[in-house]
């Protein structure tokens, strides 16, 4: 399955996964007025609190708050991180740091799986931004209204997504349908995120992917970001051009598809089609 998958062996200590889990939803309870503190609708903010996706620009609004983080590297991040609770800023960190490694561990498989050397993503994408939503997404009166995130695909590279064990919502589009992608204890969800579409040069799919919600139970997901560096150049790796398959990507830096991403709203044609030679 080249566009997402559920890894279970992971090597992230299940009692690290509850606690990241346990601090994001006691942060989610803090008073709405410490939450406010760190409320802006400026992407561009190293750490910030914000609501639906991209409230600059969108028309409908999604039921979703989240924290969003820089995440690396950490000791210039972390003193920035709530207080509170008081765990957050420890916690957090032990996971960000072991959800860097396993990204890693996951570019030198894909790289192996397209006949690459398996160092050929972790330094094609140069020394890697990390960022993190913490999504939480409160139940909503009128679930058939709204989404908690519409149907989208993420801009970066690849995304390391921890789910609520209780509460389903994910959602992918395989061969055409929504298909639920139900937590199962202890899993971690990866996908494959636009950068990996590009330097696979389409190989590996970029997934579409949405989350719903429901009216009765609260739900949170934990979204980690590995992301190039904002002057890197990219495009489909030289050894996957061939006269058969010709670059179906020019190169870009990624400052300039990200900047074209959060310029866009959701649910619109995939940013890299914009992207095609
Ligand atoms: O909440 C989810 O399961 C999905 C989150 C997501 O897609 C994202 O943060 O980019
Ligand atoms: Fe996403």
């Amino acid at each position: 399955m080249r566009f997402g998958l559920q890894v279970l062996n992971h090597g992230i200590d299940d009692g690290l996964i509850a606690e990241v889990m346990a601090v994001a939803r006691e942060f989610f309870r803090l008073p709405a007025e410490e939450k406010a503190k760190l409320y802006s609708d400026d992407p561009t903010r190293k750490i910030r609190l914000s609501t639906s996706f991209n409230v600059r620009k969108e028309t409908v609004h999604n039921w979703r708050d989240y924290l969003r983080l820089h995440c690396h590297p950490l000791d210039q991040f972390v003193p920035d991180w709530p207080s509170n609770p008081p765990d957050f800023k420890e916690t957090i960190s032990s996971y960000c740091r072991e959800v860097r490694a396993l990204g890693f561990r996951l570019y030198a498989a894909i790289s192996e799986s397209l006949g690459l050397e398996a160092s050929y993503m972790e330094q094609t994408l140069g020394e890697q931004e990390q960022h993190m939503a913490v999504n939480f997404y409160p139940p909503c009166p009128e679930p058939e209204l709204t989404y908690g995130l519409p149907a989208h695909t993420d801009p970066n590279a690849l995304t390391i997504l921890l789910m609520d064990q209780d509460v389903a919502g994910l959602q992918v589009l395989h061969a055409g349908r929504w298909v639920a992608v139900n937590p199962r204890p202890g899993a971690l969800v990866v996908n494959i995120g636009d950068q990996l579409q590009a330097l696979s040069n389409g190989q590996y799919r970029s997934v579409w992917h949405r989350a719903v919600v429901n009216s009765d139970r609260e739900r949170l997901s934990v979204a980690s970001f590995l992301c190039p560096c904002s002057g890197v150049v990219l495009g489909p790796a030289r050894k996957l051009v061939t006269d058969e398959t010709p670059a179906v990507y020019r190169s870009y830096t990624y400052d300039e598809y990200y900047k074209k991403f959060w310029s866009r709203n959701l649910d619109q044609e995939h940013c890299l089609e914009l992207f095609r030679t």
